[in-house]
């Protein structure tokens, strides 16, 4: 199979050298195309297989699977001239362009995917989201599939794209923003920015490990499995929420949408 990116940004350059870690993507089957030469000469000295052009059309004419990473306000102005239509499949990673915008670009009867990773896939540790639209059974396993290599990937329904996006892709940032709030604490406590920076880190690693590996658990359950009666865990949960963190994360993922 064959899988043609455009844009060797953030997205598309991560994809590329997802795929092309995984066993599903042959790294001579991939193709990436950008206008400047930097971003692509980066990735051929990463993997000398995949293959690169400045020419989009060049870039999709012979591709089963068409990936477009460009920014959200470049997609009509990249995908009319490829005229990409059946047996093609498209898959748009443009943040907020719904199925009913990308149809009028291509073949409207073509296979289409919206996916949303995060940026953790430069790690092969995203959260992707995927909804598609006109695609057999076996297309949307495929998809699963192609970007489960590439970190944990979940079929969702469009209409819950928008909220999804803001808890995983944005969320990333948010989580972040905690890893550097934490670590600010540590250092004024007089911990070493790095050392701060690996505590932190492993252990927002460690909270989503004893999430993720345990499925009858919550989060809940979790905190209180720290929280001795009268220990010290509590008086920090408890500044937590009178200082209007539980609310602040709400309000964040809302403002997101
Ligand atoms: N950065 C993120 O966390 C996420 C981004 N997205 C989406 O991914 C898409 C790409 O975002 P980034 O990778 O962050 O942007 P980026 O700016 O890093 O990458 C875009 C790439 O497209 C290239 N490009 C520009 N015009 C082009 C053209 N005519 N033909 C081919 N390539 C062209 C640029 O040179 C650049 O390398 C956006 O639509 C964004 O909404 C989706 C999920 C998360
Ligand atoms: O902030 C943004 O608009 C992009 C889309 C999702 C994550 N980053």
């Amino acid at each position: 199979m064959k899988v043609a990116i455009i844009g060797a940004g953030n997205m598309g350059g991560a994809i590329a050298r997802g795929l092309a870690h995984g066993h599903y993507i042959k790294a001579q089957d991939i193709i990436v195309s950008n206008p400047s030469s930097g971003k692509l000469e980066a990735l051929k000295a990463d993997f000398p297989d995949i293959r690169t052009t400045h020419n989009n059309k060049e870039a999709s004419e012979d591709a089963d699977i068409v990936i477009i990473a460009v920014k959200p306000w470049k997609v009509k102005e990249v995908l009319e001239p490829l005229r990409l239509r059946q047996p093609q499949i498209l898959v748009s990673v443009a943040a907020g362009l719904t199925f009913e915008d990308l149809a009028h670009f291509v073949d409207p009867e073509m296979p289409i995917f919206r996916v949303i990773p995060n940026t953790a896939i430069s790690e092969l540790a995203s959260m992707t989201l995927i909804a598609a639209r006109n695609a057999s059974d076996t297309q949307v396993k495929q998809m699963i599939e192609l970007f489960n290599e590439m970190g944990m990937s979940i079929l969702i329904e469009e209409k819950q794209f928008a909220a999804a996006t803001s808890l995983t892709s944005c969320g990333i940032a948010y989580v972040l923003k905690y890893v550097q709030a934490a670590m600010q604490a540590g250092v004024e406590l007089g911990i070493k920015p790095k050392d701060a920076m690996k505590m932190v880190a492993q252990t927002v690693e460690g909270a989503a490990q004893l999430l993720l590996k345990n499925e009858q658990t919550h989060p809940v359950l979790e905190i209180e499995k720290v929280t001795t009666p009268g220990g010290i865990t509590i008086k920090g949960i408890n500044q937590l929420e009178h200082d209007g963190f539980t609310s602040a994360v709400i309000n964040a993922i809302k403002a997101s949408m």
